[in-house]
């Protein structure tokens, strides 16, 4: 099989997966996921009138009469013309008041009457600002400019009302099917009315960390290195929203091969042994397993022997094998090119086409860069004054400029040109 070109193939890993089943999980296990409908309101929100500031609720001109008090989390009662109740910020607003007067815009006289003002200066008309009345919007269908009554001097109806549905009546749709559930969306699912939420399957992965030279702990000493890829990998998979088991791996093909075998995940993810050495046993194996290989070889530096397989599975659930590079950063460049874009589609994330592997910028460079001839070049950069500049310490086994890098910016391959020059335009990666 030939090298594929950097943007092929992670046209292929996107393209090749297909969205996990759908399944209803609990709000306290949909973190990472991804809704697999699209999530309306199922009461208006907010569901009932409520008071955007601690004061008193008033109904008809003033001064008010007190006649009780309305806390958060309590049903009031019906209130008439010029009276009013002490109200705190989230209460339900009494039916028949009109506006909520906020505490330092008011005052208590000795005869237990609420008046505008502070008790001290006259309070003039100036005591609402209009520009207050404009920041809310009003829901559909109510009258927003009704001849102001529930005033003595100034004090607009709607004033500090959060009006039911406000922000959304029931039925609306908030968000859309493919929206990744972040700490935001469950806040928003929650207040909308949910229990549960209809998400895709959460992708499961198996990461088998290849090599005798590696060691989990501890200093590296004379002939060991440790392994980098296991805490680096565990960690990202686990911002993605995947559920990760980590194995190590010695270099043997059996071992190798039963990994791979009984993994029951969604995708296999090797690291390391993908070359032709004496001990680089991931195409044989998955030669040995039937795999069809997908991507063999990628005309990306560095990450050049990534590959990506699919094995067993059936034809609406089919499982991967991603064989990455043993040096750290050409990993890195497979997991961007061909995991995120898989594990995306997999978890049913619904983002642009350009967004393939993750959100992606387009900045200019900061600096020249030098560019390959035939193949890509995956480059970590950093982010200043809106540029994308190269960072230093991005050999293949390094991940010391990685550890300080924004995103990987994408260095297309020069043909005769042997540079990128300052200003050109480059997608940028996240990392
Ligand atoms: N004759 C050739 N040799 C190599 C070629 C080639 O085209 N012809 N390609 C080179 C390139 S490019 C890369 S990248 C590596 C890929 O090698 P493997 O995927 O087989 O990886 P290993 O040989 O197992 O390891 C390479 C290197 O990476 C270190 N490593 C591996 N795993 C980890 C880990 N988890 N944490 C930290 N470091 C790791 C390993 O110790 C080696 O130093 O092949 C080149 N060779
Ligand atoms: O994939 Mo290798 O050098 O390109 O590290």
């Amino acid at each position: 099989m030939s090298t594929t070109s950097w943007p092929e193939a992670r046209r292929i890993a996107s393209g090749s997966a297909i969205p996990l089943p759908l399944t209803r999980v609990p709000l306290a296990q949909a973190h990472g996921m991804v809704l697999g409908e699209s999530l309306s309101a199922l009461v208006d929100l907010p569901p009932f009138a409520t008071s955007a500031m601690d004061g008193w609720a008033v109904a008809g001109p003033g001064p008010w009469k007190i006649t009780g008090q309305v806390l958060a989390g309590q049903q009031p009662t019906r209130i008439g013309d010029g009276e009013a109740v002490e109200i705190a910020t989230g209460a339900r607003v009494p039916s028949g008041a009109e506006a909520v007067l906020r505490r330092e815009r008011g005052f208590v006289d000795e005869h237990d009457r609420l008046h505008v003002g502070d008790g001290e200066d006259t309070p003039g008309p100036a005591a609402v600002p209009p520009a207050r009345q404009r920041m809310y919007g009003s829901p559909p269908g109510t009258v927003a400019t009704r001849t102001p009554r529930g005033s003595e001097l100034g004090l607009p109806i709607g004033t500090d009302i959060r009006p039911q549905g406000q922000e959304s009546r029931r039925g609306e749709t908030l968000l859309s099917a493919g929206t990744r559930i972040t700490p935001a969306v469950l806040g928003l699912a929650a207040a909308a009315g949910y229990d549960d939420l209809p998400v895709h399957e959460r992708p499961r992965v198996t990461l088998l960390v290849i090599g005798d030279e590696l060691a989990e702990s501890g200093l590296p000493d004379g002939s060991r290195v440790r392994d980098a890829l296991g805490p680096m990998f565990t960690a990202w998979l686990d911002a993605l929203g995947v559920e990760t088991t980590v194995a190590r791996v010695a270099d043997d093909a059996g071992q190798l091969l039963a990994a791979v075998a009984s993994s029951p995940a969604d995708l296999v993810i090797t690291t390391g042994g993908t070359a032709r050495g004496p001990v680089d046993h991931v195409h044989g194996v998955l030669a040995e397993l039937g795999a069809g290989l997908l991507v063999d070889g990628v005309a990306v530096r560095p990450g050049h022997p990534m590959l990506l397989a699919q094995h067993g599975g059936t034809r609406h659930h089919r499982r991967f094998v991603a064989g990455l590079p043993g040096n750290p950063l050409a990993a890195v460049a497979g997991f961007v090119t061909l995991v995120r874009p898989l594990l995306r589609r997999l978890s049913g994330l619904d983002g642009p086409v350009g967004a393939l592997g993750a959100a992606s910028h387009f900045l200019p460079l900061g600096d020249a860069v030098r560019t390959h001839p035939t193949d890509t070049r995956l480059v970590p950069v950093s982010f200043a004054d809106a540029c994308a500049v190269p960072l230093r310490f991005t050999g293949p086994a390094m991940l010391r400029g990685l550890a300080l890098a924004d995103g990987l910016a994408v260095v297309p391959p020069g043909g005769g040109v042997v540079a990128l020059g300052a200003g050109q335009r480059v997608e940028v990666l996240a990392v």
